[in-house]
């Protein structure tokens, strides 16, 4: 690392629900599941990331896995903190022992939290040395990563769906003027799988066997030009109590997204409606941008274009986006100064 190489000390954080990104120099250096691992006795830090989220379900009395994010928003700020801690430790054992004494952050944050909210993430910050903290919502982020010019006089719309929040936003100008900050997201249709699963087929399955039947056959609609064949999926009987297993179809895991999917849209529909006629006029022709995890769910975007009667564009990298565009912006703040959020 040269002297001055300090100066380059600017890492983008996107604090997710279900995974953390941070960059350092334009790079994704730590992508990890937002999970961490306590002995709950010792009050010691077991494990972070990827190492505490395959523990998920099968742990003993002893050893707690906790995300430390609800919805998009710090639910446990001890816990997040430590995580973020080691992560950033991280970070710094693969860059230099120098950085972790000076460096400039930008973190991601939802639409939907409050001033309060914001303060403490940025108190959370400092106390991890952070010099200067600046904060971005996701959705603009994820717009400016997406490399829409979010500074034009137009209108775009953004449609983010993490694991805690779906953030809905329309964008002109540098700022959002409409949007919305939606609780249901990539964790409520893990649920709703669950759910499904237990009243169907009477088979009690546990978070991450839902999440992967999610990925693996996950639709949200029964009529998919390539669907996936159908899945085992195993879990324990709930008469029995004995493990079991059943098959699964893609269709079937619509059925059970089906009423959550139309929530988001009913959200989507009421931005749509609180938009100046000019900037729908704008976004007739931009279309809509699907991003965050959960736009992976195979045909969320044609059902979003049956609805909304607009193109649906999904971008590369969906887990990518927001990390990226706050990164851009960070290293652009001339650029960019009126992105941000202010008087906090
Ligand atoms: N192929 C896939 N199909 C459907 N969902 C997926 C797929 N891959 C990942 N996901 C879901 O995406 C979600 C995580 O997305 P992302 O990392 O964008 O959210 P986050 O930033 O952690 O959450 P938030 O923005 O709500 O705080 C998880 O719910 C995960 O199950």
């Amino acid at each position: 690392m040269g002297f001055f190489d300090f100066l380059n000390n600017k890492i983008a954080v996107d604090l997710g629900t279900t995974n953390t990104l941070i960059t350092h120099k334009g790079k994704i250096a730590i992508d990890a599941p937002s999970i961490i691992a306590v002995n709950k006795i010792t009050g010691k830090i077991i494990a972070v990331g990827k190492e505490a989220s395959s523990m998920r379900g099968k742990i003993h009395k002893n050893i707690k896995t906790s995300y430390p994010l609800r919805n998009g928003v710090i639910a446990n700020f001890d816990l997040s903190e430590k995580m973020l801690k080691i992560l950033i430790k991280k970070l710094s054992d693969i860059s230099s022992a120098f950085f972790i004494k000076s460096y400039n952050m930008i973190i991601a944050i939802p639409c939907g939290i409050t001033k309060v909210e914001m303060r403490a993430v940025k108190e959370s910050a400092r106390r991890l040395n952070a010099k200067k903290i600046y904060l971005i919502s996701e959705p603009m982020a994820a717009a400016i990563g997406a490399g829409i010019d979010v500074l034009q006089p137009k209108g775009h719309m953004v449609i983010d769906i993490g694991g805690g929040t779906t953030e809905i936003a329309v964008i002109t100008l540098g700022g959002i003027i409409a949007g919305k900050s939606v609780k249901i997201a990539g964790n409520v249709f893990n649920n709703d799988i669950t759910q499904y699963v237990r009243e169907k087929h009477n088979l009690h399955i546990g978070e991450s066997t839902a999440e992967s039947i999610k990925i693996k056959i996950g639709s949200a609609i029964d009529t998919l030009e390539e669907p996936p064949k159908k899945t085992t999926i195993q879990g324990r009987d709930m008469l029995t109590g004995k493990p079991k297993q059943v098959y699964i179809t893609y269709k079937e895991i619509s059925k059970s997204l089906d009423k959550s999917i139309t929530q988001i849209e009913n959200s989507v529909l009421d931005t749509l409606c609180d938009i100046p006629p000019e900037i729908s006029a704008d976004i007739y022709k931009t279309g809509i941008f699907l991003t965050g995890g959960g736009s992976m769910l195979r045909g969320l975007d044609k059902r979003f274009s049956a609805t909304t009667e607009l193109p649906v564009y999904k971008g590369d990298n969906p887990l990518e986006v927001v990390v990226k565009g706050s990164d851009i912006v960070l290293k652009n703040l001339d650029r960019y100064t009126n992105v941000l959020i202010k008087n906090i």
